[in-house]
């Protein structure tokens, strides 16, 4: 019997004991938000820094995500230099999702806002999909709103794209919303949080591990 591992992105790093817990515990990613609405937002450089105690990809460490949100180039441009980021997560038009890849050469990740089964994609040109609840206008961003959507709208979907699924998840829902879902990764902010941008380290490593346990019954 083999197990398969559940990949997880802990998003919305702020401080060094956020990316510490994340390195310990075997996240596969960890997400810098360059959005300026978000409790969650670093400049370039305070994300450069914060990573800077991480080891690289290429030396074991979780891949960089950079979340940005209709970026000008200018930003773009800033975040590729200063944080040399593995992974791009974009909330914009799928042009401009396009000329940002072509821009930068880094792989892609377009967010995609769900509330209904006719959202869910059946192509995509970027290298990934994250599949979320659609944000109200109320919330003021396109994500991080801690919002889960009914993951039965997933069952039959034929996805255009490796995804991961995010929206509401916290190390309690997580197991189920897995199993419901049928979803490979995960993706989290607001659910290992004590206050919006107030990353808990405990709750960080109770998420990996009850997201790994998830198909690990032996675990
Ligand atoms: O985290 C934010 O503040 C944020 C801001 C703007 C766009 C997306 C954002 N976060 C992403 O939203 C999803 C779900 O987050 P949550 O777990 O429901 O809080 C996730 O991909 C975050 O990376």
């Amino acid at each position: 019997m083999t197990a398969r591992r559940i990949g997880i992105k802990i998003c919305g790093l702020t401080k060094p004991a956020d990316v510490d817990a994340c390195v310990r515990h075997g996240a596969d990613w960890i997400g810098l938000v360059f959005h300026p609405a978000s409790p969650r937002y670093v400049t370039p450089d305070a994300a450069a820094s914060l990573c800077r105690a991480a080891p690289s990809h290429a030396a074991g460490g979780p891949r960089r995500v950079a979340l940005l949100v209709k970026p000008d180039d200018a930003l773009v441009d800033a975040v590729c230099d200063i944080l040399q980021p593995d992974i791009l997560q974009l909330y914009d038009a799928p042009e401009r999702i396009t000329a940002i890849g072509r821009r930068t050469g880094l792989p892609i990740w377009a967010a995609i806002g769900i509330s209904e089964k006719s959202d869910l994609p059946r192509t995509a040109d970027t290298q990934g999909l994250v599949i979320e609840a659609k944000a109200p206008r109320e919330a003021g961003r396109p994500g991080g709103n801690g919002l889960t959507f009914d993951w039965s709208i997933l069952t039959g979907w034929h996805a255009p794209a490796p995804w991961l699924l995010a929206g509401g998840l916290t190390p309690d829902n997580v197991a189920d919303a897995l199993r419901a879902s049928g979803a490979l990764a995960v993706d989290v902010s607001s659910g290992v949080e004590t206050a919006p941008g107030e990353k808990s380290p405990a709750l960080i490593a109770r998420f990996i591990d009850e997201a790994r346990r998830h198909l690990n019954p032996l675990a």
